[in-house]
């Protein structure tokens, strides 16, 4: 039996209402998140995905971005009840999931009271392209939109807008990023300052050289104050990350 509530307990926020991040993922002995892009791809045990489930429940808002939707179709809720379900929250600068979304496991899981409605974090120029579609569905309360400013260097959205916006305008503080492997890879090398903590689980197969890999590229991270626990299948292992001083936003 997976003791997952008490194992989790430091690895999860205080309260709902406390600013945390949870990076959560499940992966292969190979590293591994799923057997190649576009192909969603089942690793953990039912006992591990219960875990997960009761992972979204202690946050306000669960994180993906556009690649994860655009795969797999996720309904990113709680199972357990649209009470204890986060708020999907998709990184999609340029929307690219709007052809897909009338026909999502989103809206409908939001349409039949199971899910709650997500949020889109889209750039100034998406939203100006799509502007009378996104007026419409917001008004409808289908999703919400958050326009977010693209670094002028990199032309990425900096992670601590990303969070920092959730907080102030939709009060969403606590929250469980769970991929795809861009933004794991992201975030381990470039922004772990905003990372409180980490559960990652390791199923028993390897997927080879086609899957999609979590690899930071900027070298050794070390995880602290680490817990690990087994179900009947899989590994769980949490942590920190030890952070480097150097690191900041740029
Ligand atoms: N096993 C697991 O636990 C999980 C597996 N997956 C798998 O991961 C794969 C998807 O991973 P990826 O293709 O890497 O996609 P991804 O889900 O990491 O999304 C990457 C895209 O998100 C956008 N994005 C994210 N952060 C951004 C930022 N700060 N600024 C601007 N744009 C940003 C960009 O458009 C980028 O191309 C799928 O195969 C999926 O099945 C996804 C989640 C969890
Ligand atoms: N915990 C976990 N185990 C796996 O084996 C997985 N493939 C994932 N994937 C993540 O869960 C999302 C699907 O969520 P729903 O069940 O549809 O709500 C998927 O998109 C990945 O983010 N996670």
């Amino acid at each position: 039996m997976l003791q997952y509530e008490a194992n989790l307990k430091n690895y999860i926020p205080p309260s709902l209402n406390t600013r945390h991040v949870t990076l959560t993922w499940a992966q292969s002995l190979d590293s591994k998140i799923s057997q190649g892009h576009g192909i969603r791809t089942t690793l953990s045990h039912p006992e591990t995905k219960e875990m997960t489930q009761y992972l979204r429940s202690k946050h306000q808002g669960i994180l993906v971005g556009s690649g994860t939707v655009l795969s797999d179709d996720p309904g990113l809720n709680c199972k357990k009840s649209i009470h204890h379900s986060p708020r999907p929250i998709i990184v999609d600068p340029s929307f690219k999931f709007l052809h897909k979304f009338e026909n999502s496991k989103l809206r409908s899981l939001y349409l039949m009271k199971l899910g709650k409605p997500p949020i889109f974090v889209i750039t100034e120029e998406a939203h100006k392209l799509h502007i009378k579609y996104t007026e419409e569905r917001t008004i409808l309360g289908e999703f919400d939109i958050l326009i977010a400013p693209t670094c002028e260097k990199t032309k990425v959205i900096p992670w601590k807008n990303i969070l920092d916006e959730l907080d102030t305008k939709f009060g969403i503080k606590s929250i469980m990023i769970e991929g795809g492997a861009y933004v794991i890879n992201d975030l381990l090398s470039l922004y772990p300052h905003h990372i409180n903590s980490v559960v990652v689980t390791v199923a028993p197969v390897f997927l080879g050289d086609q899957g999609v890999t979590v690899h930071p590229s900027m070298g050794k991270i070390d995880l602290e104050n680490v817990t690990n626990f087994t179900g009947l299948t899989d590994v769980v292992m949490c942590g920190q990350i030890k952070q480097n001083l150097q690191t900041k936003d740029f």
